[in-house]
Order: structure tokens, then C-alpha cells, then sequence
């Protein structure tokens, strides 16, 4: 039975089974967002003596005219106060890893050079450039212990457990588990509110607290950390102009922790306007540059051109919306796939002018620890 979790400082959503897949004519956002919506007031009208407001979940791809994964659950159980998940040390009958591939990757740091050579050209501005490690153990790992130490250890995130049905439209995805901790939202909305917290523009933490302390000072003061936390929130800011009115861009960025980075983020704000669905802004917005670049066209060229792989649900969003149009979806980064004995996790980092090929690798080291200590 498919299973879907999400685990918030606010909420533990919990959802089992799927009741019916959100299937549109087309997958962009007006005709997905139209599908939910009938799927969702359907619900409504079917469990009229139910007291919560019926609910899609699932996870839209990078690449948005890729399937996504939306369905109604046949199950759902919302926490207001999650609980603690037991079991999350204990060492007994771990998987063993056999092997990492890729944990230093030499590629990476040609992709960002070569990269380096388009911003210098000026074909682009900004593009994210990711990669990916693989982990392979001796026996299947437990995924819902991955979980509970991914909810244990990063008590700010969204963290997120949910199955990957097997079914070709998902490609490599298929029958994987994705799990992470994702420290950006991309669209929350409550009765009609909006906000998005982009971030770009980051620094690896350091276990010297003083060093630590100097290492967060610099990314404020970094001028190239922030012109490209600038451009993010510029283009977030554009949007949110389009489908939202009393929009709140703040001027600068604050910083943004998590047990192994440190940030630059924004919370933009605005009341959507009548009619519009937090689908339809948060299709409007994906992928923001803060998973792709900018200019959009020529990021999303380079990515497809530098990166060996496809991205699949990896910087794409996971989340929820209810038929009373509050919502909430997270960018799933810091995140892996697991299918068995096998674990792939991604990690990425904005490449602009200024940026170095060694520090970039370094930046998605350290991201990539969040999914791959938790296994
Ligand atoms: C692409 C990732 O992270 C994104 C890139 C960031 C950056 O380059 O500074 C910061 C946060 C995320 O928006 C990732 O974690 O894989």
C-alpha cells in the first residue's frame, strides 16, 4: 500500500493507499490544477459528515511536463504534534554499505568549469548543476528508519518519506522510496496566504563554533552569494506579482540553518488572488532558479547537457493541497531514492560568476550528508 509522509515543526502528515491518481489531459498547471480541484471537491461532497477537508499528496518532477505523482489517499492522519518515531540508534541488523560510487566526482568539476566558461561568455547568468552518489549495502535498507533519524536529526525541515509507485511514467523512479529533509519551501498557502522561502547562495557549517560563526558572517557579506540569492528572489518576486496581490519582497535575505549549511534565504509573502489555486503558483514558479538558473531556457540546456542523468522527483516538489486550497510544497532536495540494497542520493549547487569548481563539489559534499548520514 503506498505510503506518503510528511513530517513539518507544525505537522505530521501521514497518508496511506492511493483512493484515486490525479490523471489531467496535459501536465502543466492550469489542467492539474483543475483536475485536483474536481478530485478534491468530489471527496467533499462524498464524506460530507467528515469533519477534515479532503486531500491530494504527492510529489511534480523537475522537469514539469514529466508526469507527476498526485493522488487521494485512502488514509489520512494529520499530527499536530508529531510524535517522537522510536527505534532511530539502535544498531543491531543495520545494512552494511558494500560500496560508494561517485563520492568524489572529477566530472562535477568539468561540468562547473565548463559552465564557468558559458557565464564568463554570457549565455547564462546561473545554472544549478547536481550529481549523484550511490550507495550500495549488503542487505535492504530500512526505510523507515532513514526516516526516523532524517526526522530526528533535522527538527526544522520538511522531511519526507513516500513510495514511488512501479510504473514506467516515473522512469528510474520507479518502485523507489524518495526520503530527505528539505530546508526550502516553494509554496505554503493558508486560507489564501502565500509564501515561498527560496535559498541560494550557501556555506558548508564547521565544526569549530568560532569558525562556524565567521563562515555565516562571510555568506552575508559575500557578494556573489548574495547577486545570486538576488536573482532567485527577483524571479520569484515577478511571479508572485502575476497571481498574488500585497506582495512582501523583503530587501535582504536572512540566513537560513541547517545542521550542515548555512543559507541565504527570503520569505516572500502575498494573498492570492480570486480564483487562483496554490497549484497553479506553485507550477508557475517550478522550478525556481534556485534548482535551475537563469536565464531559464539556457540553465535548463545546460543541465540537460552537463548532467548525466535525469533528475526525476530530485529538485522537484513534494507536498499536499486540501479542497479548502491550503497547501504546502517543499523543493525535494537533501533527499535519495532507495530501491533495496540500493541508495542514489543528489545534491546540487548555483553556479555564477565567481564560483570555483572545488568549492562548488565541496558545497554538494555537504548537502549530499544529510540523506547519506542518515542511512
Ligand atoms: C540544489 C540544491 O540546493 C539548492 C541550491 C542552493 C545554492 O546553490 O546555494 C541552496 C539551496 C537550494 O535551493 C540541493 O540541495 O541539491
Amino acid at each position: 500500500m503506498a505510503s506518503f509522509n510528511l513530517k513539518t515543526p507544525d505537522y505530521h502528515l501521514r497518508t496511506r493507499g492511493i483512493a484515486e491518481m490525479i490523471t489531467p489531459s496535459r501536465w502543466d498547471g492550469p489542467s492539474v490544477a483543475a483536475s485536483v480541484h474536481a478530485a478534491l471537491q468530489a471527496r467533499r461532497k462524498e464524506g460530507s459528515n467528515r469533519t477534515a477537508s479532503p486531500v491530494v499528496v504527492g510529489m511534480i518532477p523537475f522537469d514539469t511536463n514529466a508526469p507527476a505523482l498526485l493522488y487521494v489517499p485512502e488514509e489520512v492522519e494529520w499530527n499536530a504534534e508529531p510524535a517522537a518515531l522510536g527505534g532511530v540508534e539502535a544498531a543491531a541488523l543495520q545494512p552494511v554499505p558494500l560500496a560508494v560510487d561517485h563520492a568524489d566526482s572529477p566530472a562535477y568539476r568539468e561540468g562547473v568549469a565548463r559552465l564557468l566558461e558559458d557565464i564568463e561568455q554570457g549565455a547564462l547568468e546561473k545554472a544549478v548543476l547536481a550529481r549523484r552518489v550511490e550507495v550500495r549495502f549488503d542487505k535492504p535498507v530500512d526505510t523507515d528508519r532513514v526516516y526516523a533519524r532524517l526526522c530526528a536529526r533535522n527538527p526544522s525541515a520538511y522531511v519526507f518519506q513516500a513510495d514511488v509507485p512501479e510504473d514506467a511514467a516515473f522512469g528510474d523512479n520507479a518502485g523507489a522510496i524518495l526520503l530527505g529533509a528539505s530546508p526550502e519551501l516553494v509554496v505554503g498557502c493558508r486560507r489564501g496566504r502565500v509564501s515561498s522561502k527560496p535559498l541560494a547562495g550557501s556555506t558548508p557549517r564547521l565544526a569549530d563554533q568560532a569558525a562556524d560563526e565567521a563562515a555565516r558572517h562571510s555568506l552575508l557579506q559575500s557578494a556573489k552569494d548574495q547577486a545570486e540569492h538576488a536573482l532567485v528572489v527577483q524571479a520569484i518576486g515577478e511571479v508572485f506579482h502575476r497571481y498574488a496581490r500585497d506582495v512582501v519582497v523583503p530587501e535582504q535575505p536572512d540566513l537560513v540553518e541547517t545542521p550542515v549549511i548555512w543559507h541565504l534565504g527570503s520569505h516572500v509573502s502575498g494573498v492570492l488572488r480570486e480564483g487562483v489555486c496554490p497549484l497553479t503558483l506553485a507550477y508557475a514558479l517550478h522550478p525556481t532558479p534556485a534548482v535551475s538558473g537563469w536565464p531559464q531556457r539556457p540553465a535548463q540546456e545546460a543541465i540537460a547537457r552537463l548532467e548525466d542523468f535525469d533528475r526525476g522527483f530530485y529538485a522537484g516538489l513534494i507536498g499536499w493541497m486540501d479542497a479548502d486550497g491550503n497547501a504546502d510544497w517543499a523543493l525535494t532536495l537533501r533527499c535519495g531514492f532507495i530501491k533495496g540494497c540500493r541508495a542514489t542520493a543528489y545534491a546540487g549547487a548555483g553556479i555564477v560568476a565567481g564560483s570555483t569548481p572545488e568549492k562548488e563539489h565541496a558545497e554538494t559534499a555537504t548537502k549530499l550528508k544529510t540523506f547519506i548520514n542518515a542511512l
